[in-house]
């Protein structure tokens, strides 16, 4: 096995981190073989054959996770038409199944906390259809650009909205119907703005407020600065101050969003292939960016304000997956053990579809943890909570 990872080109500083966290690097012997995973677009199972003519590949159904068919690891996904098309999706397996986890249900109004750029977003309006609505928040608004163009690519948005903000605090529950508002303006008689049809095209003036409305979001860094909302997302016809009305945490508990994934930011160590990439990066880039001890303990602070506040959201009988591609302790049982000391009303739960997945327990039972040579996946922790009805 040590022969087989050394072919692997693990830079020493990949290596030395895998050792300081307990991480065995046979896991990534199997990199090379690891399938890629792609998702069918609903509705384009009957043009299976024609996808397969295209990608020049047999698309091989993942029996444990319904839409998606697995690859052989060196087709490229991006170059295909029907990639370009939108018939199909590139993502992982294990994050199919951390979305998967969440059990999502027509109607529901579901809180993605770091959306970008967005993979698990469109599996999440894919499986809501058309009902509910998913908020998807992400605090680089460059990457959160690239999730509305898929939402876009895919016509997927229309039952979405999404803002640039810092997940750790933001707090803007979902949108509920104000049978006061749209019909009157306020009380004074004034003429109320309110929000119009989104459009990518907008006249000069639209684009002048837009900048202004960005400065303002760069001079208030606390305020959520919306960028993208579809017709159906609940937006439209609201005022400002209605759509950035927050309530208070005992309110949330009847007014949350009854579903909430933190795909939380992490060293990505799960991911062979995202590691490799710095061998075009460069090495020293990787420990600076990634692995840096210094850093590594920044991010578990921030995955359990993502996780807590993201458990604020969420209202009472709700669900809540945690999610990392990091394999480490520190960013994944340590995280959900702190969070589980600290809110009494989180209960961990067994996520019942994992009986058929082809992952391992993590070190806290009814934790899953998928690795390359387990379960032919990249490496996801996953952790789902339900809020307790006090
Ligand atoms: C693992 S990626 C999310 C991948 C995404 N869920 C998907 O399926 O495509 C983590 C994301 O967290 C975002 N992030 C980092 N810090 C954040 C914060 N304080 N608030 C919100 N998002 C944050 C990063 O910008 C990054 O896009």
């Amino acid at each position: 096995m040590e022969e087989e990872t050394l072919k692997l080109p693990l830079p020493d500083a990949f290596v030395d981190f895998l050792d300081a966290n307990g991480l065995d690097p046979s896991i990534y012997s199997q990199t090379d073989s690891t399938p890629r995973y792609i998702r069918l677009k609903p509705g384009c199972e009957s043009a299976l054959e024609e996808i397969e003519a295209d990608m020049e590949c047999k698309l091989e159904k993942v029996d444990w996770l319904p839409g998606f068919y697995s690859i052989p690891p060196t087709v490229h996904i991006a170059n295909s038409r029907s990639y370009r098309e939108g018939k199909i999706y590139g993502i992982d397996a294990a994050s199919g199944a951390a979305v998967s986890a969440l059990n999502i249900s027509a109607g529901d109004r579901v809180l993605d906390l770091c959306a970008a750029p967005g993979a698990k977003l469109c599996l999440i309006l894919d499986l809501l259809g058309e009902l509910g609505s998913v908020t998807g928040v992400d605090v680089a608004r460059h990457r959160l650009a690239a999730c509305r163009t898929m939402l876009q690519k895919y016509e997927l948005g229309d039952h979405c909205r999404l803002f640039v903000a810092d997940g750790t605090t933001f707090s803007l529950t979902p949108i509920r119907d104000h049978p006061d508002s749209k019909s009157c303006d306020s009380a004074l008689g004034e003429k109320v703005e309110r929000f119009k049809e989104w459009t990518s095209r907008r006249t000069w003036k639209e684009r002048k407020k837009a900048a202004r409305d960005r400065e303002n979001a760069a001079m208030n860094p606390g305020e959520p600065e919306l960028i993208f909302y579809g017709r159906r997302a609940g937006v439209v016809g609201l005022s400002k101050d209605e759509l950035y009305h927050t309530v208070c945490d005992s309110e949330i508990l009847s007014c949350g969003y009854d579903k909430v994934l933190v795909d939380a930011e992490c060293t990505h160590d799960g991911s062979i292939k995202h590691i490799q990439k710095f061998e075009h990066w460069g090495w020293k880039t990787l420990q600076r960016r990634v692995l840096d001890a210094e850093r590594t303990d920044n991010l578990t602070v921030l995955q359990l304000k993502l996780l807590s506040n993201g458990f604020r959201l969420l209202k009472a009988g709700g669900f809540l997956v945690y999610s990392t591609c990091s394999l480490t302790i520190a960013q994944n049982e340590d995280v959900v053990e702190q969070f589980l000391k600290e809110n009494a009303s989180a209960e961990l739960l067994e996520i019942e579809a994992a009986k058929s997945w082809p992952c391992r327990s993590g070190w806290i039972p009814k934790t899953l943890r998928f690795d390359p040579v387990t379960s032919q996946t990249s490496g996801l922790f996953v952790a789902k909570f339900k809020k307790l009805e006090n």
